[in-house]
């Protein structure tokens, strides 16, 4: 399978599993998975189209410690990540997702890391942007990050296709499952 077909086969899983009742186990799951690591600066998402919801529990970790969520750059460029709460107001941003109007950086430690597919492995498919790869890169560059997946267990895919400049997930959280690769 080439990028572009693993991409399509995840998406069309991701679809048919979007469920708001999946989306509870799954964020109890993530709730368990962080907790060892609350207080720590996070990143996680603002969801878009059919992607699993960590909005609640990104709620419960920003009465902790800064919780971030992703600005999109030019293509080529790593994300930046900007402070969320639930009352942060929101703007349209690119690809149709949203982000806080204005707000401080948050530089994380830990990321809650949107995917379109993923193996048992800890490799990530996304969009295919390699926004998370470059940011990533950068953010383990200076000190050590953790990168935790976040998905239906439906988007498992038997084998992805790879690229050396793939960044491994530290775990991912599923619905059904939590994978440490770490
Ligand atoms: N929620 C979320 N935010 C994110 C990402 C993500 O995957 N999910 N990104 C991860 O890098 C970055 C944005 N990059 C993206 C690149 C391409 C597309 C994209 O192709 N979107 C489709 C429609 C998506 C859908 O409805 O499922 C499109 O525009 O046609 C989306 C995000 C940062 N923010
Ligand atoms: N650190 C990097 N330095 C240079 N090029 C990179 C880096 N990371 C990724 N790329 C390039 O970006 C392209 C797209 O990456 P890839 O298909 O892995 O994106 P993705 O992980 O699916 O997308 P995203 O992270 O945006 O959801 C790759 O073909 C690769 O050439």
């Amino acid at each position: 399978m080439d990028k572009a077909e693993a991409r399509r086969t995840a998406l069309a899983a991701r679809d048919e599993a979007h469920d708001p009742e999946r989306d509870r186990f799954a964020q109890a799951r993530l709730r368990t998975a962080l907790a060892p690591l609350a207080g720590r600066p996070i990143a996680g998402f603002l969801p878009i189209g059919t992607e699993i919801d960590p909005l609640p529990i990104m709620a419960e970790l920003a009465t902790e410690g800064p919780v971030g969520v992703p600005i999109t750059p030019s293509l080529g460029h790593p994300l930046s990540f900007r402070a969320w709460t639930p009352e942060t107001p929101l703007i349209d941003g690119k690809f149709g997702t949203r982000w806080p109007a204005e707000g401080d950086e948050v530089v994380p430690e830990v990321l809650i890391v949107p995917l379109v597919g993923f193996d048992r492995a800890g490799n990530r498919l996304g969009y295919g942007g390699g926004f998370y790869d470059r940011t990533l890169e950068a953010l383990r560059a200076v000190r050590p990050t953790v990168a935790v997946g976040y998905a239906y267990a439906a988007q498992e895919l038997e084998e992805l296709p790879l690229e050396p400049t793939d960044q491994p997930l530290d775990a991912i959280v599923t619905e059904a499952e939590t994978l440490r690769f770490t």
